[in-house]
């Protein structure tokens, strides 16, 4: 299989100090690889150096990809546009019909729900909606490997499915770090150790059940709804489900104008 992006023996030093040492790895189109390693390990580093935006001080990076989309983990401070402004000037870099861009581009604003801050300057709008325009400045540029460092932090959970389905759906590699995010881990097929270097395979333990407590306006909506297990606190509703079926209920709880107050895993 082609190989997109490699790494060959990478070590990186900064300030004298030895971030990373010696990491090798290949990948093709469905390479889904997570980088795990604590706080401080380098996983960042490795994501700026697989994007080129710093150099190794030994070692190499190489492969056919031509053009690489690097989400980072805090989008760029400073930049003095408004929202809108800021993804038209990324959709103009694109090459092909403008109108064809235009439209994938209008498709994105709906599909992450940022109309509304269209208008506001950058600097103004929220965390998750500067992580989204920096998600959709690297999908617009139909890259050859997306490269995403924690994409999921800032995100409400409804945006979170949409990336993460939208995700499973390209053949393209994606190399990623995740603070543990349950979703996003079950992208993962591989995880490279960034500590010692090792690429292993990705399995997903068993999932615990989910507590998952909604606001609701009527208990009519739960009529049919595949959940044995419904308590009622007011006007808030908790279910109890099993951990592989729980991202599919949050959809549809979504989707019946439910807003989510809390999820979490119970022994
Ligand atoms: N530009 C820089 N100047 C000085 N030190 C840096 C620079 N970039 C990274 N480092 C240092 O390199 C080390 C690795 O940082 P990096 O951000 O890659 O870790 P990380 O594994 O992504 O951490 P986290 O899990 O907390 O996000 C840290 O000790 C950091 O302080």
């Amino acid at each position: 299989m082609a190989n997109v992006l490699e790494a060959i023996q990478v070590s990186k030093d900064i300030d004298g100090r030895s971030i990373l040492q010696n990491i090798s790895f290949q990948c093709s189109n469905d390479t889904r690889l997570l980088i795990r390693g604590k706080n401080g390990s380098g996983k960042s580093t490795l994501l700026k150096l697989l994007a080129g935006i710093i150099k190794p001080s030994s070692g190499k990076i190489a492969g056919s990809a031509q053009k690489v989309g690097y989400v980072p983990e805090h989008f760029p401070e400073g930049l003095r546009f408004r929202l809108k402004e800021y993804l038209l000037l990324t959709s103009s870099f694109q090459a092909g019909s403008k109108e064809i861009i235009e439209g994938e581009l209008s498709n994105y604003i709906q599909m992450f729900g940022i109309e509304p801050f269209l208008q506001t300057p950058l600097k103004a709008c929220s965390k998750g909606t500067r992580q989204k325009a920096g998600i959709i400045q690297a999908l617009l540029m139909k890259p050859d490997v997306l490269l995403l460092d924690e994409p999921l932090t800032g995100l409400d959970i409804e945006s979170q499915q949409i990336l993460v389905k939208l995700l499973e759906g390209f053949d393209i590699p994606i190399i990623f770090t995740s603070h543990e995010d349950e979703l996003l881990m079950h992208l993962a097929k591989e995880v490279l150790h960034i500590g010692t270097g090792e690429v292993t395979p990705y399995f997903i333990h068993a999932a615990p059940k989910k507590r998952i407590k909604v606001e609701y306006s009527s208990k009519e909506v739960f009529k049919d709804f595949p959940v044995n297990e419904i308590q009622y606190e007011g006007s808030e509703a908790i279910f109890i489900v099993d951990g592989e079926t729980s991202d599919q209920i949050l959809i549809e709880l979504l989707q019946k104008n439910c807003s989510i107050v809390d999820v979490r895993e119970i022994e």
